[in-house]
């Protein structure tokens, strides 16, 4: 078994960051990390800051990426004034190149699969769940419904089985996709191949992929760095914490964690900082 690494200190995670910027990056995941839980999905934007902070990382560090089971356009809708943020939506199976979305092609056929399963969910399931129709990908709410979960996970393990599709648990939601070999891990894993530090955030279960990347290519290249932050909640339990190498307490406390990175670097930050 490896030995893991000695445990990381913030100062020490930033200053190898600024000293090897040109190939660092840092990947965000979007609800629960730089934007609030709410009860309607369509309603939710990033917290005060995130963007100008994301603007500013971009201008500093190799790359800078949102990671998210959101479709691209819903992304591109959200972080359109920020050219050098990249976008990579439903787990990886979209991304966004020269503003255009690109759909991965071995989801591509799943899409009359998912749309006779999102029919199927609006027509099966108890009123209380919110069935999200992202084309590839099916998310089933019961956040205003807590109490419907173990029939919303009943249902989704049937079809899943049934229809050969991925399940993905996370906060109040079951998101059903195409057998293709995405996650926010094999994304991590291809992004970060010519870097050599890279930062994660994320709050759900599904981020649990790319901190366990960030491990194992720690493991592979003991040059690497990888630094897994977790955004806090009362939903998940504290394995993710646990696997992390820092916490914020809650997606508004990712600018200010984020302000800590950036002022290590020399000279004022550019782009539109709002401070
Ligand atoms: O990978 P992510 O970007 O974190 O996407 C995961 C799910 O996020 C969204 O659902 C979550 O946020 C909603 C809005 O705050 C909330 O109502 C829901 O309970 C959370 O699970 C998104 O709506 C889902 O499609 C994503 O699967």
């Amino acid at each position: 078994m490896a030995t893991p690494r000695a445990p990381l200190r913030f100062v020490e995670a930033v200053s190898a960051t600024v000293s090897e910027s040109t190939k660092s990056g840092f990947f965000f995941d979007y609800d629960g990390t730089i934007a609030p839980i709410m009860r309607d999905p369509a309603a939710v934007f990033p917290v005060a800051g995130a963007l100008a902070r994301l603007e500013v990382l971009s201008n500093l560090v190799s790359r800078v990426a949102i990671v998210s089971a959101r479709p691209a356009a819903f992304l591109c809708d959200r972080f359109s004034g920020l050219p050098g943020v990249h976008l990579f939506g439903l787990y990886g199976m979209q991304t966004v190149v020269d503003g255009e979305v690109r759909t991965d092609a071995d989801a591509q056929p799943w899409a009359p699969v998912m749309r006779g399963l999102a029919a199927d969910a609006a027509r099966e399931l108890p009123g209380g769940v919110l069935v999200e129709d992202k084309a590839l990908l099916v998310s089933l709410h019961y956040r205003a419904a807590p109490s419907l979960r173990t029939a919303v996970e009943r249902w989704a393990s049937g079809k899943a089985a049934e229809l050969g599709l991925r399940e993905q648990y996370g906060r109040m939601v079951v998101d059903l996709r195409p057998p293709v070999e995405r996650d926010k891990g094999t994304i991590i894993e291809h992004e970060t191949e010519s870097l050599t530090r890279a930062w994660y955030f994320g709050d759900d279960l599904s981020d649990a992929r790319a901190f366990d990347a960030l491990r194992g290519r720690e493991r592979r290249d003991p040059a690497f760095m990888g630094v897994a932050v977790a955004v806090a909640n009362d939903e998940v339990g504290d394995e993710l914490i646990r696997g992390a190498d820092f916490t914020a307490g809650s997606p508004e406390d990712v600018p200010a964690m984020l302000d800590h990175v950036i002022g290590a670097f020399p000279g004022p930050p550019a782009g539109s900082y709002a401070g």
